[in-house]
C-alpha cells in the first residue's frame, strides 16, 4: 500500500486535491478527515500541514508527498521532487518600501522578516551577505509598517500583497516554486506502486495540456499538415472513403489548438475537430 501526504490546507490543498480526484482516488468530503484510505486504490492519503510533509516524506512513513518546492527546500528535509504539477506556481522574492535596497548585497546590516527562514538564511549564507532574520508565521508584508524589519522575504503570485502594503519587490527572484510530488532521497526509484501512481498524475498533466485534434486533408497536404500536427509520438493517418482524403487524428497543445486549426484549414483541411482528453496513460 502506498503512503501518501496531501497539503490539508493554503493554496496547495484545493487543486492537489482535485488532480488526486481527476487520476481516480478518492477524496475526502470535508476538511476535518485527516486520514482517509482508498481502498480500490490501495493507497492511504494523510491531510498534512503543508510544511510537514517534507518532513513525514524524509522520515520514511510516508511514501510520497504533495507539497511546494519552495516549503521542501525550507524544511531542510532529506527529500528530492520527482514531478513538478504545475499549480500553486509563485516566487520568492526580497520586498521592502522603495529605496530601501536595490540587491541583495545592499541587505548587509539590514533584518529579513520571513516564514522561510531556510531558504533566505541560504540565500543570504550563498551570496555572503550578513543580515539579521525574524521568523514571522505569516502576513509577512506588515512587518516593515510595523518597524520588525526593513526587508521582507517571502511568496509572490500576483504581487496584490506588495502592491496593498507600498513594498517592491527587488533583486533577482530568490527561487521559481511550484507544486510538486516529493520522496525520501535515496528512495528505491523503481518501486512498482510509486511509479503506478506518477503514471496516473502524468495522465492528468497530459489530459489537461493536450486536446485531440482530428481533420480530413488530400493526401498531397498531408505531410505538410502533419507537420503541424506531429502528435506526441505520429499521428494517425486512416483511407477515408472519399478518395484522394484522408483522416489525421493526433494530440495538440490545447494553447496552440486554435492557431493549428487556422494553419490547418489554409493547407485545405476540412471537418477539424478538437476534443478534450479525459485521462491518459502514456
Ligand atoms: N498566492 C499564494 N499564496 C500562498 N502560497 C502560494 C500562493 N501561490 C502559490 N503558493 C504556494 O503555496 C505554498 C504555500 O502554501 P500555504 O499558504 O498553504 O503555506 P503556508 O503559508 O506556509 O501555510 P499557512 O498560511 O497555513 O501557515 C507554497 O509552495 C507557495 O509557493
Ligand atoms: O502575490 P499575491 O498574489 O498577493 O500572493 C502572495 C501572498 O499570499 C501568501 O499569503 P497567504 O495568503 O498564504 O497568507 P500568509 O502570508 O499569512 O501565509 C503569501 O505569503 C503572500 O503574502
Ligand atoms: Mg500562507
Amino acid at each position: 500500500m502506498l503512503r501518501i501526504a496531501v497539503p490539508n490546507k493554503g493554496a496547495l490543498s484545493g487543486p492537489a486535491a482535485a488532480m488526486l480526484h481527476e487520476a481516480g482516488y478518492r477524496q475526502r468530503k470535508e476538511s476535518k478527515e485527516l486520514v482517509l484510505f482508498d481502498n480500490a486504490n490501495d493507497v492511504e492519503f494523510f491531510y498534512l500541514r503543508p510544511r510537514d510533509i517534507a518532513i513525514y516524506v524524509s522520515s520514511g512513513r510516508l511514501d510520497i508527498g504533495i507539497t511546494g518546492r519552495d516549503l521542501l527546500l525550507d524544511s531542510g528535509a532529506s527529500a528530492e521532487e520527482i514531478l513538478q504539477l504545475g499549480f500553486a506556481r509563485s516566487t520568492f522574492r526580497y520586498a521592502a518600501k522603495p529605496g530601501t535596497a536595490n540587491s541583495v548585497a545592499e541587505l548587509a546590516g539590514l533584518t529579513v522578516a520571513t516564514s522561510y527562514e531556510g531558504v533566505v538564511g541560504k540565500h543570504l549564507a550563498d551570496s555572503g551577505v550578513a543580515a539579521s532574520l525574524v521568523h514571522l508565521d505569516g502576513a509577512v508584508e506588515t512587518a516593515i509598517q510595523l518597524g520588525v524589519a526593513q526587508v521582507i522575504a517571502d511568496v509572490v503570485e500576483t504581487g496584490t500583497s506588495l502592491r496593498n502594503a507600498g513594498l517592491e519587490a527587488f533583486g533577482e527572484p530568490i527561487m521559481e516554486s511550484e507544486a510538486v510530488v516529493i520522496r525520501r532521497t535515496g528512495a528505491d526509484p523503481e518501486d512498482a506502486n510509486v511509479r503506478k501512481f506518477l503514471r496516473r498524475l502524468q495522465g492528468v498533466l497530459v489530459a489537461r495540456r493536450y486536446v485531440m485534434m482530428d481533420y480530413d486533408i488530400r493526401v498531397e497536404q498531408v505531410e505538410k499538415a502533419v507537420a503541424l500536427t506531429p502528435g506526441l509520438e505520429s499521428p494517425t493517418v486512416s483511407p477515408l472513403h472519399h478518395e484522394g482524403w484522408v483522416a489525421v487524428r493526433a494530440m495538440v497543445p490545447t494553447a496552440e489548438a486554435q492557431l493549428i486549426m487556422d494553419q490547418l484549414y489554409d493547407l485545405g483541411a476540412r471537418a477539424i475537430l478538437t476534443t478534450g482528453i479525459h485521462a491518459a496513460r502514456l
